[in-house]
């Protein structure tokens, strides 16, 4: 379980990004973080995993403070936090088994990291996971030779692979078409359900939040304007999140992007008939 207390973070610019942000996500929950534009979700999900240092406020994961770590301690302790991202930060020249066995490197000594030696046991529960992500037949493949949404489920294996207590998850369906998104959405939430994970995941995509999250967190200027179940995410409840203009240019450009679609299946439709 993860606890976030009156959590606060103001720049050396002077910008304050988080005000007393308090929330609370229960093993297993599966939470989105949704907001304008500047509204504090990358610092939320950075100050987790402490690449921010925040200005006040406590963050417990499992009772362990992890805002008051030194660094030899955040170290060990990062690893019980699993980081997903937008761009799969893989490494591209290795393999995909490979790449999964590096979510271990913060529990192999340094030599064995260094020669790429992980234990029988590491490898095992690899292949378990590509297989769980549905990649078992390209495990020796190179990451380069993946297409977008394959790549993310390596990413999701590879954080798997960590053992994590907790998933960040910063906008992973961003470079994948709607389909392969819906995909991934659906792996990553029955993936946290099967292991009482609890996930917080940064998306920009308000209908797909509202599809897969059990739970929407609305930040606004760094404050919780909005935390309640996808159902409760009424239009008032978007304009008091993104603001009248924001909201209604979001709307505006679903409706552009559907009739964009719809013109290129008719025009499609046309073509073939
Ligand atoms: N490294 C930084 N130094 C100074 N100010 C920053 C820094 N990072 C973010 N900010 C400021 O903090 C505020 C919150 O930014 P943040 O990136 O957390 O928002 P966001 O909701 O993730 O936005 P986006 O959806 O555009 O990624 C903004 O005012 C931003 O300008």
């Amino acid at each position: 379980m993860l606890t976030i207390e009156r959590l606060s973070k103001t720049y050396k610019t002077g910008d304050t990004a988080l005000s007393e942000v308090s929330l609370t996500v229960p093993k297993g929950q599966i939470m989105g973080l949704i907001g304008p534009s500047g509204a504090g979700k990358s610092t939320l999900i950075r100050c987790i995993n402490r690449l921010v240092q925040p200005t006040a406020g406590r963050i417990l994961l499992s009772d362990m403070d992890i805002v008051s770590l030194g660094k030899s301690d955040l170290r060990r302790q990062r690893r019980r936090i699993g980081m997903i991202f937008q761009e799969y930060a893989l490494v591209e020249r290795l393999t995909v088994m490979e790449n999964v066995l590096s979510g271990r490197l913060g529990y192999v000594p340094f030599w064995r990291s260094f020669l790429r030696k992980y234990p029988a046991s590491d490898i095992q529960r690899a292949y378990q996971l590509l297989d769980r992500v549905g990649l078992m037949e390209h495990a020796d493949k190179r990451a380069d030779a993946l297409s977008g949404g394959q790549r993310q489920r390596v990413g999701i294996a590879r954080a798997l692979a960590q053992d994590p207590e907790l998933l960040l998850v910063d906008e992973p369906t961003a470079s994948l078409d709607p389909k392969t998104s819906r995909q991934i959405m659906r792996l990553l939430t029955e993936i946290c359900v099967e292991r009482g994970l609890p996930a917080i995941v940064n998306i920009h995509d308000v209908p797909l939040a509202q599809q897969f999250m059990q739970r929407i967190v609305g930040l606004r200027a760094g404050r919780v304007v909005f935390d309640g179940s996808p159902d409760l995410l009424t239009e008032d409840a978007l304009t008091t999140i993104y603001g009248e203009e924001d909201w209604n240019a979001m709307r505006n450009g679903d409706t552009e992007q559907a009739e964009a679609e719809a013109d290129a299946r008719d025009r499609l439709a046309a073509l073939v008939r």
